[in-house]
């Protein structure tokens, strides 16, 4: 899916959260949100994820403004989205049946239906859950395949975050939302996501991230967009941003000379 912000502004009530933010993602490519906190990067993850609609401004997926469609084809564009928040939210179910939710959204419901009759089929034949082998190939690239039987309440932040982003994968989205995907992960663990970013690149699926951590927007993004106090303030490849920037507040933020007071250092 190619999604397009075009001139997109966001405010509630009297505050502006987005001031005329324009950025596309293609199929296939990465595309990374830096900025301080406060910025506006998840609010533009929301409004990428549909979530939210722009107050200002067009957004638009493969041409279509979801926004001037009926609320059901909005649903349609959005089933094709893979949203993943910093805060995992699991359902106190097991790993697996978490992760198959991801999956079941994709379905027309007759097949839903037929699945549903399946497993109660399977709990009565086996005596016992079984699993979908896409599940488990979902598990697999966040290195929880094992983890599939247990209870999602009994997982460390860092192992629900892996499995919010199985359950994303294994929808086997168009697009993939992330929101600062690797804050409560070990370099282990944030390798082996950034390894399924690459997968879902390589399967053509645009990736759109926030994230905090410079190293990793340098090493897995194919342009950079740096936001500042809800404005864009440039987009680029990642060597351009990071080596020899064109505005002089992207290059004080990269060097970290630019953290978290912004309005005292541009005073
Ligand atoms: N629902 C809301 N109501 C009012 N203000 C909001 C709302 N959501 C976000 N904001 C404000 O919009 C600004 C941008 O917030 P946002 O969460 O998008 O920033 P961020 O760049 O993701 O920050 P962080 O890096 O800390 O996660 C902040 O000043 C925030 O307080």
């Amino acid at each position: 899916m190619n999604l397009e912000l075009d001139g997109v502004t966001y405010g509630i009530d009297d505050a502006r959260i987005l001031t005329d933010v324009s950025l596309a993602v293609g199929s296939g490519e990465v595309v990374t949100v830096i900025g301080p906190s406060g910025a506006g990067k998840t609010t533009l993850l929301r409004l990428a994820s549909l979530f939210e609609r722009p107050t200002d401004g067009a957004l638009r997926c493969d041409g279509i403004d979801p926004w001037a469609r009926s609320r059901d084809e909005r649903l349609d564009l959005r089933r094709r989205i893979g949203v993943v928040f910093q805060q995992a939210s699991l359902f106190e179910t097991s790993v697996a049946r978490n992760v198959d939710v991801g999956q079941r959204v994709r379905r027309p419901w007759p097949r839903r239906f037929r699945d549903f009759l399946q497993r109660l089929a399977d709990r009565w034949i086996h005596g016992s859950l079984t699993v979908d082998e896409r599940t488990l190939e979902a598990l697999e690239l966040v290195g929880l395949r094992d983890a599939w039987n247990r209870d999602a309440k009994s997982l460390s932040g860092g192992e629900a975050q892996r499995v919010s982003f199985a359950r994303a994968l294994a929808a086997e989205p168009d697009l993939l939302v992330l929101d600062e995907p690797t804050s409560d992960l070990d370099p282990r663990n944030t390798a082996i996501l950034e390894r399924a970013i690459e997968r879902a690149r390589g399967h053509d699926h645009g990736v759109l991230l926030a994230t905090h951590d410079m190293h990793q927007a340098e090493r897995i993004s194919d342009r950079v967009a740096f936001l500042l106090e809800g404005e864009l303030v440039e987009v680029g490849p990642p060597e351009r941003i990071f080596e020899a920037p064109r505005d002089e507040r992207t290059a004080r933020f990269v060097r970290g000379d630019l953290l978290y007071d912004e309005n005292e250092l541009f005073a």
